[in-house]
Protein backbone atom coordinates (compact mmCIF):
# COMPACT_ATOMS: atom_id res chain seq x y z
CA UNK A 1 0.00 0.00 0.00
CA UNK A 2 1.25 3.77 -0.99
CA UNK A 3 0.69 5.00 2.92
CA UNK A 4 4.04 7.55 2.73
CA UNK A 5 4.56 10.79 1.78
CA UNK A 6 6.59 11.28 -1.15
CA UNK A 7 8.37 14.24 -2.90
CA UNK A 8 10.39 15.61 -5.31
CA UNK A 9 11.84 18.40 -7.51
CA UNK A 10 9.51 18.01 -10.94
CA UNK A 11 11.23 20.39 -12.68
CA UNK A 12 15.22 20.78 -14.57
CA UNK A 13 17.42 21.72 -12.68
CA UNK A 14 18.64 25.56 -13.72
CA UNK A 15 15.01 26.65 -14.65
CA UNK A 16 13.12 29.96 -13.78
CA UNK A 17 10.76 28.34 -11.64
CA UNK A 18 11.45 25.45 -9.86
CA UNK A 19 8.60 23.39 -8.67
CA UNK A 20 8.43 20.70 -5.67
CA UNK A 21 5.96 17.90 -6.10
CA UNK A 22 4.61 16.20 -2.74
CA UNK A 23 1.82 13.14 -2.82
CA UNK A 24 0.58 11.05 0.03
CA UNK A 25 -1.50 11.31 2.91
CA UNK A 26 0.99 13.65 5.04
CA UNK A 27 1.59 15.95 1.85
CA UNK A 28 -0.31 18.85 2.97
CA UNK A 29 1.04 18.39 7.06
CA UNK A 30 4.67 18.43 5.37
CA UNK A 31 4.60 21.42 3.03
CA UNK A 32 2.46 23.12 6.05
CA UNK A 33 5.69 22.90 8.19
CA UNK A 34 7.60 24.60 5.58
CA UNK A 35 5.94 26.90 3.55
CA UNK A 36 4.00 30.32 5.13
CA UNK A 37 1.39 32.14 3.45
CA UNK A 38 -2.03 34.37 4.27
CA UNK A 39 -3.53 31.04 5.27
CA UNK A 40 -2.83 28.02 6.20
CA UNK A 41 -2.08 25.31 3.61
CA UNK A 42 -5.62 23.28 4.51
CA UNK A 43 -7.47 26.14 4.78
CA UNK A 44 -6.31 27.10 0.79
CA UNK A 45 -8.91 26.63 -2.24
CA UNK A 46 -8.02 23.89 -4.22
CA UNK A 47 -6.10 24.11 -6.99
CA UNK A 48 -5.57 27.46 -6.53
CA UNK A 49 -1.88 28.72 -6.30
CA UNK A 50 -1.42 31.07 -3.49
CA UNK A 51 1.99 33.37 -2.22
CA UNK A 52 3.94 32.55 0.57
CA UNK A 53 7.74 31.98 1.46
CA UNK A 54 9.90 28.63 2.32
CA UNK A 55 11.28 28.81 5.83
CA UNK A 56 13.19 26.35 8.11
CA UNK A 57 11.09 25.47 11.56
CA UNK A 58 13.62 27.93 13.07
CA UNK A 59 12.32 30.61 10.63
CA UNK A 60 15.49 30.97 8.42
CA UNK A 61 14.15 31.87 4.73
CA UNK A 62 14.76 29.82 2.00
CA UNK A 63 12.50 31.30 -0.60
CA UNK A 64 10.79 34.30 -0.03
CA UNK A 65 8.61 34.00 -2.46
CA UNK A 66 7.18 30.75 -3.19
CA UNK A 67 3.72 29.42 -4.77
CA UNK A 68 1.91 26.91 -3.24
CA UNK A 69 -1.12 24.91 -4.45
CA UNK A 70 -2.76 21.66 -3.01
CA UNK A 71 -4.92 19.36 -4.85
CA UNK A 72 -6.89 17.61 -2.53
CA UNK A 73 -7.02 13.79 -3.22
CA UNK A 74 -9.09 11.84 -5.24
CA UNK A 75 -8.91 14.91 -7.41
CA UNK A 76 -5.38 15.05 -8.03
CA UNK A 77 -2.64 13.35 -10.55
CA UNK A 78 -1.83 10.62 -8.08
CA UNK A 79 -4.92 10.59 -6.87
CA UNK A 80 -3.73 11.34 -3.06
CA UNK A 81 -3.11 14.48 -1.44
CA UNK A 82 -1.00 16.87 -3.78
CA UNK A 83 0.99 20.23 -2.29
CA UNK A 84 3.51 21.76 -5.02
CA UNK A 85 5.90 24.28 -4.59
CA UNK A 86 6.86 26.44 -6.98
CA UNK A 87 9.77 28.35 -5.81
CA UNK A 88 12.42 30.50 -7.50
CA UNK A 89 14.71 28.02 -9.67
CA UNK A 90 18.52 27.97 -8.61
CA UNK A 91 19.95 24.71 -7.63
CA UNK A 92 20.69 26.02 -4.32
CA UNK A 93 17.12 27.23 -2.97
CA UNK A 94 15.31 24.08 -4.68
CA UNK A 95 17.56 22.08 -2.87
CA UNK A 96 17.15 23.21 0.60
CA UNK A 97 13.60 23.13 0.04
CA UNK A 98 13.64 19.88 -0.58
CA UNK A 99 15.71 18.96 1.94
CA UNK A 100 14.00 20.64 4.47
CA UNK A 101 10.76 18.65 3.42
CA UNK A 102 12.36 15.23 3.38
CA UNK A 103 13.26 16.37 7.29
CA UNK A 104 9.79 17.03 7.97
CA UNK A 105 8.75 13.95 7.03
CA UNK A 106 8.78 13.06 2.87
CA UNK A 107 10.36 10.47 1.42
CA UNK A 108 12.33 11.25 -1.42
CA UNK A 109 10.14 9.87 -4.69
CA UNK A 110 11.73 6.82 -6.81
CA UNK A 111 11.70 8.00 -10.79
CA UNK A 112 7.68 7.51 -12.28
CA UNK A 113 6.33 7.12 -8.37
CA UNK A 114 3.91 10.01 -9.03
CA UNK A 115 2.02 8.28 -12.53
CA UNK A 116 3.26 4.77 -10.22
CA UNK A 117 0.39 5.84 -7.80
CA UNK A 118 -1.67 7.61 -10.04
CA UNK A 119 -1.90 3.91 -11.84
CA UNK A 120 -2.42 1.91 -8.80
CA UNK A 121 -4.82 4.52 -7.78
CA UNK A 122 -7.04 3.61 -10.39
CA UNK A 123 -6.29 7.40 -12.06
CA UNK A 124 -5.04 5.90 -15.09
CA UNK A 125 -4.38 2.26 -16.54
CA UNK A 126 -1.06 1.27 -17.92
CA UNK A 127 -1.08 2.49 -21.14
CA UNK A 128 -1.77 5.73 -20.10
CA UNK A 129 0.80 5.67 -17.62
CA UNK A 130 2.94 4.14 -20.31
CA UNK A 131 1.90 6.98 -22.56
CA UNK A 132 3.17 9.51 -19.86
CA UNK A 133 6.49 8.63 -20.40
CA UNK A 134 6.33 8.08 -24.33
CA UNK A 135 5.05 12.29 -24.19
CA UNK A 136 8.25 12.98 -22.60
CA UNK A 137 10.37 10.86 -24.38
CA UNK A 138 8.75 11.77 -28.03
CA UNK A 139 10.93 12.27 -30.82
CA UNK A 140 8.71 13.62 -33.28
CA UNK A 141 5.25 15.41 -33.69
CA UNK A 142 3.29 11.97 -34.56
CA UNK A 143 5.24 10.43 -31.58
CA UNK A 144 3.81 12.71 -29.50
CA UNK A 145 0.26 12.75 -30.93
CA UNK A 146 0.30 9.01 -30.19
CA UNK A 147 1.67 9.47 -27.42
CA UNK A 148 -1.34 11.63 -26.25
CA UNK A 149 -4.00 9.97 -27.48
CA UNK A 150 -2.75 7.06 -25.70
CA UNK A 151 -3.10 9.37 -22.72
CA UNK A 152 -6.91 10.10 -23.50
CA UNK A 153 -7.51 6.32 -23.12
CA UNK A 154 -8.01 5.41 -26.11
CA UNK A 155 -5.94 1.96 -26.52
CA UNK A 156 -7.21 1.21 -23.22
CA UNK A 157 -10.59 1.70 -24.03
CA UNK A 158 -9.92 -0.69 -27.67
CA UNK A 159 -8.57 -3.20 -25.03
CA UNK A 160 -10.84 -2.86 -22.65
CA UNK A 161 -13.40 -3.81 -25.02
CA UNK A 162 -12.10 -6.89 -26.23
CA UNK A 163 -11.06 -7.79 -22.81
CA UNK A 164 -14.72 -7.38 -21.94
CA UNK A 165 -16.02 -9.05 -24.52
CA UNK A 166 -13.82 -11.91 -24.34
CA UNK A 167 -15.01 -12.54 -20.21
CA UNK A 168 -18.77 -12.13 -21.57
CA UNK A 169 -17.93 -15.01 -23.90
CA UNK A 170 -15.78 -16.89 -21.22
CA UNK A 171 -18.96 -16.93 -18.72
CA UNK A 172 -21.17 -18.06 -21.21
CA UNK A 173 -19.09 -20.86 -22.01
CA UNK A 174 -18.57 -21.58 -18.16
CA UNK A 175 -22.06 -21.86 -17.58
CA UNK A 176 -22.27 -24.56 -20.36
CA UNK A 177 -19.65 -26.29 -18.50
CA UNK A 178 -21.16 -26.18 -15.19
CA UNK A 179 -24.94 -26.17 -15.66
CA UNK A 180 -24.97 -28.73 -19.07
CA UNK A 181 -28.79 -28.95 -18.10
CA UNK A 182 -29.79 -25.41 -18.91
CA UNK A 183 -29.19 -25.54 -22.78
CA UNK A 184 -32.22 -23.37 -23.24
CA UNK A 185 -30.52 -20.41 -22.07
CA UNK A 186 -27.30 -20.58 -24.37
CA UNK A 187 -26.02 -18.58 -26.76
CA UNK A 188 -25.63 -19.96 -30.06
CA UNK A 189 -21.95 -21.18 -30.76
CA UNK A 190 -22.20 -19.26 -34.04
CA UNK A 191 -22.87 -15.90 -32.24
CA UNK A 192 -20.19 -16.74 -29.91
CA UNK A 193 -17.74 -17.37 -32.28
CA UNK A 194 -18.99 -14.53 -34.07
CA UNK A 195 -18.33 -12.33 -30.97
CA UNK A 196 -14.75 -14.14 -30.60
CA UNK A 197 -13.40 -13.48 -34.16
CA UNK A 198 -14.89 -9.89 -34.13
CA UNK A 199 -12.76 -9.64 -30.57
CA UNK A 200 -9.68 -11.42 -32.34
CA UNK A 201 -9.80 -9.05 -35.83
CA UNK A 202 -9.63 -5.80 -33.88
CA UNK A 203 -6.50 -7.37 -31.26
CA UNK A 204 -4.69 -8.62 -34.74
CA UNK A 205 -5.26 -5.39 -36.03
CA UNK A 206 -3.90 -3.63 -33.03
CA UNK A 207 -0.90 -6.37 -32.76
CA UNK A 208 -0.10 -5.55 -36.65
CA UNK A 209 0.64 -1.79 -35.39
CA UNK A 210 3.65 -2.92 -33.47
CA UNK A 211 6.29 -1.83 -36.42
CA UNK A 212 4.70 1.43 -36.76
CA UNK A 213 4.60 1.58 -32.81
CA UNK A 214 8.43 0.93 -32.12
CA UNK A 215 9.57 3.66 -34.74
CA UNK A 216 7.40 5.90 -33.77
CA UNK A 217 8.66 5.34 -29.93
CA UNK A 218 11.91 4.40 -30.69
CA UNK A 219 12.89 6.40 -33.82
CA UNK A 220 14.95 4.70 -36.27
CA UNK A 221 19.14 4.95 -36.40
CA UNK A 222 19.89 6.41 -40.10
CA UNK A 223 23.35 6.19 -40.80
CA UNK A 224 24.73 7.66 -43.46
CA UNK A 225 27.96 6.12 -45.39
CA UNK A 226 30.08 5.84 -48.65
CA UNK A 227 33.65 6.78 -50.03
CA UNK A 228 35.58 9.86 -48.73
CA UNK A 229 34.45 13.15 -49.96
CA UNK A 230 30.71 11.91 -51.75
CA UNK A 231 29.07 14.69 -49.57
CA UNK A 232 28.35 12.64 -46.69
CA UNK A 233 28.77 15.07 -44.78
CA UNK A 234 26.75 18.16 -46.56
CA UNK A 235 23.90 15.74 -46.85
CA UNK A 236 23.74 15.11 -43.33
CA UNK A 237 23.62 19.48 -43.06
CA UNK A 238 21.58 19.80 -45.53
CA UNK A 239 18.79 17.17 -43.97
CA UNK A 240 18.96 19.13 -40.41
CA UNK A 241 19.17 22.22 -41.99
CA UNK A 242 21.77 23.27 -39.93
CA UNK A 243 26.15 23.43 -40.28
CA UNK A 244 26.13 20.79 -38.33
CA UNK A 245 29.28 18.32 -39.79
CA UNK A 246 32.42 20.27 -41.67
CA UNK A 247 32.87 19.78 -44.74
CA UNK A 248 35.81 19.92 -47.05
CA UNK A 249 37.12 19.45 -50.58
CA UNK A 250 39.73 17.07 -48.54
CA UNK A 251 38.75 13.35 -48.65
CA UNK A 252 39.00 12.29 -44.90
CA UNK A 253 37.65 15.17 -43.39
CA UNK A 254 34.70 13.56 -41.18
CA UNK A 255 37.02 11.22 -38.90
CA UNK A 256 34.70 10.35 -35.96
CA UNK A 257 30.69 9.61 -35.87
CA UNK A 258 28.79 12.04 -35.72
CA UNK A 259 25.34 11.48 -34.37
CA UNK A 260 22.20 13.63 -34.19
CA UNK A 261 19.00 13.10 -33.23
CA UNK A 262 16.29 14.75 -35.99
CA UNK A 263 13.01 14.11 -37.07
CA UNK A 264 12.19 13.17 -41.61
CA UNK A 265 8.64 13.40 -42.48
CA UNK A 266 7.46 12.52 -38.78
CA UNK A 267 10.12 9.74 -38.25
CA UNK A 268 12.26 9.87 -35.08
CA UNK A 269 15.76 9.53 -36.64
CA UNK A 270 19.00 9.17 -35.32
CA UNK A 271 20.97 10.30 -37.89
CA UNK A 272 24.88 9.54 -38.21
CA UNK A 273 27.69 10.85 -40.48
CA UNK A 274 30.41 8.71 -40.61
CA UNK A 275 33.76 8.67 -42.10
CA UNK A 276 34.60 7.64 -45.57
CA UNK A 277 35.26 4.29 -46.59
CA UNK A 278 38.32 3.56 -48.62
CA UNK A 279 41.57 1.74 -48.73
CA UNK A 280 44.63 2.49 -46.60
CA UNK A 281 44.47 6.07 -44.69
CA UNK A 282 45.98 6.71 -41.06
CA UNK A 283 45.67 4.91 -38.00
CA UNK A 284 42.95 7.42 -37.44
CA UNK A 285 41.16 7.35 -40.40
CA UNK A 286 40.85 3.75 -40.11
CA UNK A 287 39.77 3.88 -36.52
CA UNK A 288 37.09 6.30 -37.96
CA UNK A 289 36.28 3.60 -40.78
CA UNK A 290 36.03 0.73 -38.09
CA UNK A 291 33.11 3.12 -36.38
CA UNK A 292 31.85 3.94 -39.60
CA UNK A 293 31.24 -0.07 -40.20
CA UNK A 294 29.92 -0.94 -36.57
CA UNK A 295 26.83 2.16 -37.17
CA UNK A 296 26.34 0.44 -40.67
CA UNK A 297 26.16 -3.00 -39.48
CA UNK A 298 23.82 -1.83 -36.20
CA UNK A 299 21.74 0.50 -38.61
CA UNK A 300 18.30 0.43 -39.25
CA UNK A 301 18.76 2.30 -42.86
CA UNK A 302 21.97 2.44 -44.36
CA UNK A 303 22.25 5.89 -47.11
CA UNK A 304 24.71 5.03 -49.02
CA UNK A 305 26.21 7.89 -51.02
CA UNK A 306 28.27 7.82 -54.25
CA UNK A 307 29.24 10.96 -56.03
CA UNK A 308 27.37 10.69 -59.21
CA UNK A 309 29.82 13.32 -61.67
CA UNK A 310 32.95 10.60 -61.14
CA UNK A 311 32.84 7.25 -62.74
CA UNK A 312 31.12 4.92 -60.88
CA UNK A 313 33.47 2.47 -58.91
CA UNK A 314 31.72 -0.79 -57.22
CA UNK A 315 34.50 -1.92 -56.03
CA UNK A 316 34.52 0.69 -53.15
CA UNK A 317 31.57 -1.28 -52.25
CA UNK A 318 31.91 -2.69 -48.35
CA UNK A 319 30.99 -6.14 -48.20
CA UNK A 320 28.00 -5.72 -45.59
CA UNK A 321 25.30 -7.94 -44.46
CA UNK A 322 22.86 -4.77 -45.78
CA UNK A 323 20.16 -6.22 -47.31
CA UNK A 324 17.38 -4.56 -47.26
CA UNK A 325 18.21 -1.74 -45.51
CA UNK A 326 20.35 -0.03 -47.93
CA UNK A 327 19.20 2.99 -49.84
CA UNK A 328 21.94 4.15 -52.06
CA UNK A 329 22.50 8.38 -52.76
CA UNK A 330 23.74 9.82 -56.18
CA UNK A 331 25.24 12.89 -54.81
CA UNK A 332 26.26 16.27 -56.65
CA UNK A 333 24.10 15.72 -59.28
CA UNK A 334 24.30 18.99 -60.30
CA UNK A 335 27.54 18.63 -61.69
CA UNK A 336 26.48 15.59 -63.93
CA UNK A 337 25.50 17.14 -67.57
CA UNK A 338 22.11 16.94 -68.20
CA UNK A 339 22.47 14.13 -70.79
CA UNK A 340 23.97 12.10 -68.30
CA UNK A 341 21.53 12.15 -65.68
CA UNK A 342 19.83 8.70 -66.22
CA UNK A 343 23.50 7.48 -63.98
CA UNK A 344 26.50 6.39 -65.10
CA UNK A 345 27.60 3.05 -66.48
CA UNK A 346 27.57 0.66 -63.41
CA UNK A 347 25.56 2.67 -60.94
CA UNK A 348 22.63 1.56 -59.56
CA UNK A 349 19.27 2.10 -61.31
CA UNK A 350 17.67 2.58 -58.57
CA UNK A 351 19.46 5.18 -56.81
CA UNK A 352 18.19 8.50 -55.38
CA UNK A 353 19.35 11.78 -57.07
CA UNK A 354 20.48 14.70 -55.17
CA UNK A 355 22.60 17.73 -54.76
CA UNK A 356 23.52 18.10 -51.03
CA UNK A 357 24.71 21.40 -52.10
CA UNK A 358 21.90 22.77 -53.22
CA UNK A 359 19.36 20.49 -51.15
CA UNK A 360 17.81 19.04 -54.47
CA UNK A 361 16.31 15.47 -54.51
CA UNK A 362 15.33 15.95 -51.29
CA UNK A 363 11.60 14.86 -50.78
CA UNK A 364 12.39 11.63 -53.34
CA UNK A 365 15.06 10.60 -50.49
CA UNK A 366 12.42 10.89 -48.21
CA UNK A 367 9.58 8.90 -49.78
CA UNK A 368 12.36 6.42 -50.37
CA UNK A 369 12.93 6.27 -46.33
CA UNK A 370 9.53 6.67 -45.53
CA UNK A 371 8.86 3.48 -48.16
CA UNK A 372 11.87 1.74 -46.65
CA UNK A 373 10.41 2.18 -42.75
CA UNK A 374 6.75 1.92 -42.65
CA UNK A 375 4.72 -1.04 -43.66
CA UNK A 376 2.52 0.41 -45.88
CA UNK A 377 3.25 3.31 -48.27
CA UNK A 378 1.59 6.31 -46.17
CA UNK A 379 2.66 5.79 -43.01
CA UNK A 380 0.32 5.50 -39.77
CA UNK A 381 -2.96 7.67 -40.65
CA UNK A 382 -2.84 10.89 -38.32
CA UNK A 383 -4.97 9.29 -35.82
CA UNK A 384 -4.24 5.77 -35.77
CA UNK A 385 -2.88 3.91 -32.88
CA UNK A 386 0.24 2.22 -32.68
CA UNK A 387 1.54 -0.11 -30.09
CA UNK A 388 4.55 -0.66 -28.15
CA UNK A 389 6.72 -3.91 -28.14
CA UNK A 390 5.44 -4.80 -24.30
CA UNK A 391 1.75 -4.49 -26.05
CA UNK A 392 2.51 -6.38 -29.24
CA UNK A 393 3.72 -9.34 -27.59
CA UNK A 394 0.98 -9.61 -25.04
CA UNK A 395 -1.73 -8.92 -28.10
CA UNK A 396 -0.02 -11.32 -30.32
CA UNK A 397 -0.18 -14.26 -27.05
CA UNK A 398 -3.99 -13.34 -27.17
CA UNK A 399 -4.60 -13.58 -30.76
CA UNK A 400 -3.25 -17.27 -30.49
CA UNK A 401 -4.51 -18.18 -27.97
CA UNK A 402 -8.06 -17.46 -29.27
CA UNK A 403 -7.03 -19.46 -32.40
CA UNK A 404 -7.35 -22.15 -30.02
CA UNK A 405 -10.64 -21.46 -28.52
CA UNK A 406 -12.05 -21.20 -31.72
CA UNK A 407 -10.80 -24.45 -32.60
CA UNK A 408 -12.15 -25.56 -29.60
CA UNK A 409 -15.24 -24.02 -29.94
CA UNK A 410 -15.99 -25.89 -33.34
CA UNK A 411 -14.87 -29.01 -32.53
CA UNK A 412 -17.63 -28.75 -29.59
CA UNK A 413 -14.41 -29.29 -26.77
CA UNK A 414 -15.64 -26.57 -24.74
CA UNK A 415 -13.58 -27.39 -21.98
CA UNK A 416 -10.69 -26.54 -23.62
CA UNK A 417 -11.83 -23.86 -25.07
CA UNK A 418 -12.22 -21.78 -21.50
CA UNK A 419 -8.65 -22.02 -20.56
CA UNK A 420 -7.46 -20.69 -24.50
CA UNK A 421 -10.05 -17.94 -23.76
CA UNK A 422 -8.72 -17.32 -20.07
CA UNK A 423 -5.51 -17.09 -21.53
CA UNK A 424 -6.36 -14.44 -23.94
CA UNK A 425 -8.01 -12.58 -21.43
CA UNK A 426 -4.94 -12.22 -19.28
CA UNK A 427 -3.01 -11.23 -21.51
CA UNK A 428 -4.75 -8.50 -22.21
CA UNK A 429 -5.19 -7.28 -18.53
CA UNK A 430 -0.98 -7.67 -18.82
CA UNK A 431 -1.79 -4.88 -20.95
CA UNK A 432 -4.12 -2.59 -19.34
CA UNK A 433 -2.14 -3.47 -16.18
CA UNK A 434 -4.91 -5.51 -14.48
CA UNK A 435 -2.98 -8.86 -12.07
CA UNK A 436 0.64 -7.38 -13.37
CA UNK A 437 3.60 -8.28 -11.76
CA UNK A 438 4.67 -5.81 -9.12
CA UNK A 439 9.05 -6.26 -11.93
CA UNK A 440 7.31 -5.66 -14.54
CA UNK A 441 5.78 -2.13 -13.39
CA UNK A 442 9.60 -1.65 -12.06
CA UNK A 443 10.93 -2.22 -15.39
CA UNK A 444 7.94 0.24 -16.81
CA UNK A 445 8.65 3.14 -14.22
CA UNK A 446 12.28 3.13 -14.53
CA UNK A 447 11.92 4.55 -17.47
CA UNK A 448 10.52 7.49 -16.10
CA UNK A 449 12.41 10.74 -14.59
CA UNK A 450 12.19 11.61 -10.88
CA UNK A 451 9.87 13.59 -9.62
CA UNK A 452 7.38 12.09 -12.75
N1 LIG B 1 2.22 21.83 -12.26
C1 LIG B 1 1.93 20.70 -12.85
N2 LIG B 1 1.85 20.63 -14.19
C2 LIG B 1 1.57 19.44 -14.81
C3 LIG B 1 1.37 18.28 -14.06
C4 LIG B 1 1.42 18.37 -12.64
O1 LIG B 1 1.22 17.38 -11.92
N3 LIG B 1 1.70 19.59 -12.09
N4 LIG B 1 1.11 17.08 -14.74
C5 LIG B 1 1.52 15.83 -14.34
O2 LIG B 1 2.66 15.58 -14.03
C6 LIG B 1 0.53 17.14 -16.06
C7 LIG B 1 -0.94 17.44 -15.92
N5 LIG B 1 -1.66 16.29 -15.47
C8 LIG B 1 -2.60 16.34 -14.48
C9 LIG B 1 -3.65 15.46 -14.54
C10 LIG B 1 -4.65 15.55 -13.60
C11 LIG B 1 -4.59 16.50 -12.60
C12 LIG B 1 -5.71 16.65 -11.64
O3 LIG B 1 -5.56 17.32 -10.61
N6 LIG B 1 -6.88 16.08 -11.91
C13 LIG B 1 -8.05 16.19 -11.06
C14 LIG B 1 -8.66 17.57 -11.11
C15 LIG B 1 -8.97 18.10 -12.47
C16 LIG B 1 -9.54 19.53 -12.47
O4 LIG B 1 -8.82 20.47 -12.10
O5 LIG B 1 -10.68 19.67 -12.83
C17 LIG B 1 -9.04 15.11 -11.46
O6 LIG B 1 -8.91 14.57 -12.58
O7 LIG B 1 -9.91 14.81 -10.67
C18 LIG B 1 -3.50 17.35 -12.51
C19 LIG B 1 -2.51 17.27 -13.46
C20 LIG B 1 1.26 18.16 -16.87
N7 LIG B 1 1.45 19.42 -16.15
N1 LIG C 1 28.92 20.21 -56.58
C1 LIG C 1 28.64 19.61 -55.46
N2 LIG C 1 29.57 19.52 -54.50
C2 LIG C 1 29.25 18.89 -53.34
C3 LIG C 1 27.98 18.34 -53.14
N3 LIG C 1 27.96 17.77 -51.90
C4 LIG C 1 29.17 17.98 -51.37
N4 LIG C 1 29.96 18.65 -52.23
C5 LIG C 1 31.35 19.07 -52.02
O1 LIG C 1 32.14 17.90 -51.90
C6 LIG C 1 33.18 18.09 -50.97
C7 LIG C 1 33.12 17.02 -49.90
O2 LIG C 1 31.94 17.19 -49.14
P1 LIG C 1 31.75 16.53 -47.71
O3 LIG C 1 30.33 16.73 -47.33
O4 LIG C 1 32.78 17.00 -46.76
O5 LIG C 1 32.01 15.02 -48.10
P2 LIG C 1 32.13 13.73 -47.15
O6 LIG C 1 31.56 12.59 -47.88
O7 LIG C 1 31.55 14.03 -45.81
O8 LIG C 1 33.69 13.56 -47.04
P3 LIG C 1 34.55 12.81 -45.91
O9 LIG C 1 34.09 13.28 -44.58
O10 LIG C 1 35.92 13.24 -46.23
O11 LIG C 1 34.37 11.35 -46.12
C8 LIG C 1 32.99 19.50 -50.43
O12 LIG C 1 33.84 20.36 -51.13
C9 LIG C 1 31.55 19.80 -50.72
O13 LIG C 1 31.29 21.16 -50.86
C10 LIG C 1 27.01 18.44 -54.18
O14 LIG C 1 25.87 17.99 -54.10
N5 LIG C 1 27.40 19.08 -55.30
MG1 LIG D 1 32.34 14.04 -43.96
Amino acid sequence: MTSDTICAIATAIGGAVSIIRLSGPAAIAVAERVWHGRAALPALPARQLTLGSLRRPDGGVIDPQCLAVVMPGPHSYTGEDVVELHCHGGALCTRLALEELLRQGARHADPGEFTRRAFVNGRLDLTQAEAVADIISAGSESALRLAGRQLEGVLGRRINHSYESLTDILAEIESRLDFPEEELDWQSTSSLLAALQAAQDDLRALAASRHDGEILRGGISLVIAGPPNVGKSSLLNVILGRDRAIVAEIPGTTRDTIEVPSTIRGIPIHLVDTAGIRAGGDSIERAGMARAENNALSADLILWVYDASQPYAPQRWPEWPVAGKLIVVANKCDKVPAAEQGGRAGAPADAVRVSALFGTGLPALYDAIERAVWQQPQGPADNALAVAARHGAHLERAVAALDDARQAIGSDLWELAAPALRSAIFDLGKILGRSVDPDVLDTIFARFCIGK
